[in-house]
């Protein structure tokens, strides 16, 4: 007697960095390429698991991107593919590459706790999981409180600007709004723009529901962040924090509850628009939760928040090809 074919599983988890919520795929053979109507069944909210995005794990030895990724950092092993809900891939997710790293935790690819002593102090030296992406390779490591601090690399000014010069190099328009206002483009892998209101009510106000009209559009169009500065707080190490409420229109799949990279260019801008004296860290309230953001030496930026895996399984990726 025949046996019946053996179905071919890919083991799937479900995770969320503040309500950014993502399908995430382990593909250790590199046979699990995605086209975009896998994608968009995957995250259906309806007939599938659901999510902002699909994130598959991967060795970055079989992504096209696999020179360029380990001649930057040989131990980035491990690459983030990244596509959003709508199908469209992007460069870079700042909350996704926090779940990955918990997600390769879970999968047994790396252990990100930090050793600990005989006497159960831990030592100073915490352990880094390299990651590979579209936008170069990130270091993610695990803070003594469970939150996930990702080192998002340099950040920049599209157009190769160094200075703010007006503060604004772009306008953006909300659904209902008769005039656009003066926004900032920023670039951490992936677009940004940035518009800063000066009341919560308005943030509350404005219609997300369709995505802003940005002019100059970026080529491949952009993230748009919606912004109030709550001003400054002093935090128990006296160090000054920066606090702002920030939500978001993502490309490529619409209001999310989050973005790391969106709170990264939020803060970023708030504290370019603050000038001399404006603070390093700031911590980033959105609907799903709160994120920090660091600006580091030399131009980069961490961003550190919380990273959830809430189920998994194995799952057969033919049910999810259209
Ligand atoms: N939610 C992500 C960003 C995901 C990609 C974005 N929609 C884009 O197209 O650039 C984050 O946490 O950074």
């Amino acid at each position: 007697m025949s046996q019946p074919p053996t179905r071919s599983t890919t083991r799937f988890a479900k995770g969320h960095g503040t309500r950014n919520d993502f399908v995430l795929l382990a593909d250790l053979e590199g046979s699990r390429d995605l086209d975009a109507d896998q994608v968009r069944a995957l995250a259906d909210r309806r007939s599938g698991i659901g999510g902002d995005g699909v994130i598959r794990l991967v060795p970055t030895a079989y992504v096209p991107e696999s020179a360029q990724v380990l001649a930057e950092d040989p131990d980035a092993i491990w690459f983030m593919d990244y596509r959003n809900a709508d199908g469209s891939i992007a460069e870079m997710c700042g909350n996704g590459v926090r779940v990955f790293a918990a997600f390769a935790e879970r999968l047994g690819l790396v252990d990100l706790e930090a050793p600990a002593h005989e006497d159960g102090e831990t030592t100073a030296a915490p352990r880094v999981l390299a990651v590979g992406t579209r936008a170069g390779v990130k270091h993610v490591r695990k803070e003594a409180g469970g939150w996930y601090a990702v080192d998002m690399g340099p950040w920049f000014l599209p157009g190769g600007r160094t200075a703010l010069d007006e503060g604004f190099d772009a306008a953006v328009a909300v659904a209902g709004w008769d005039v656009p206002r003066p926004a900032l483009s920023v670039d951490l892998g992936n677009p940004h723009t940035v518009l800063a209101l000066p009341h919560e009510d308005e943030l509350d106000a404005a219609d997300l529901t369709q995505a802003p009209t940005v002019q100059p559009l970026p080529p491949h169009g952009t993230n748009v962040e919606l912004v109030v500065p709550l001003g400054e707080e002093v935090s128990v190490d006296g160090t000054v924090v920066g606090r702002l409420r920030m939500r978001v229109h993502e490309r490529g799949v619409g209001e999310t509850e989050s973005c790391g990279t969106g709170a990264c260019a939020a803060a970023l801008a708030v504290r370019a628009w603050g000038g001399p004296g404006s603070p390093d860290v700031w911590l980033v309230d959105v609907p799903g939760g709160t994120v920090r953001v660091t600006a580091l030496e030399g131009g980069r930026v961490e961003l550190a928040g919380p990273a959830e895996i809430v189920f998994g399984g194995e799952l057969d990726l033919a049910a999810f090809t259209r």
